[in-house]
């Protein structure tokens, strides 16, 4: 099962936790905002059962076996390195970085953890990029 804890009430929480909370294989466990009253209210919109008032306390709730990262992109890799290095894997995001180098480390770091980092690179399903493979390939 995968244990969600989120990072931030980014707008794109409001079409992401729905769609999280209709998978089966899915949980949201905490939401954290550098706000608590920003955690606390999206936390009630959803049902969410635990909110925290920084991002640092989630990555402390070993409920949460998966962190998503909806941060702005400067804060992309950083986020997904304290994420990785407290256990934990991570779905950032498109950009997952702003610089090679980042994605360098975010490599590493999955490695040395043994966790999984993905991005959340939505382009890849879209409808446009399948017709031009299928043209390509026609
Ligand atoms: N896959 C997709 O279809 C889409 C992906 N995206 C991506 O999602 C990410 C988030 O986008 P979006 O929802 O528009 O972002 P928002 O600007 O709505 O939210 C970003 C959140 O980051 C937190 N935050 C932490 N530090 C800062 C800071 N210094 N300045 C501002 N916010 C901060 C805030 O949450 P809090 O106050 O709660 O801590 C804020 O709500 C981006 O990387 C974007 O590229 C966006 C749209 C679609
Ligand atoms: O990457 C994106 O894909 C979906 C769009 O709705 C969004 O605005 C954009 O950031």
């Amino acid at each position: 099962m995968l244990k969600w804890g989120i990072l931030s009430s980014a707008n794109i929480t409001k079409r992401f936790i729905p769609r999280l909370l209709k998978s089966p294989r899915s949980q949201v466990i905490a939401i954290a905002s550098r706000s608590i009253e920003k955690a606390e209210s999206v936390a009630k919109e959803w049902n969410i059962p635990k909110a925290y008032g920084s991002y640092e306390e989630l990555l402390t709730d070993s409920e949460i076996n998966v962190v998503y990262v909806p941060l702005p992109n400067v804060l992309h890799a950083e986020w997904a390195v304290r994420a990785a290095e407290s256990g934990k894997h991570c779905m950032v995001e498109k950009p997952i970085a702003t610089k090679v180098s980042d994605v360098h480390k975010l490599q590493t770091v999955a490695m040395e953890n043994n966790v999984l980092i993905v991005e959340g690179f939505v382009h890849l399903c879209h409808p446009q990029f399948k017709a031009i493979r299928d043209t390509i390939k026609s």
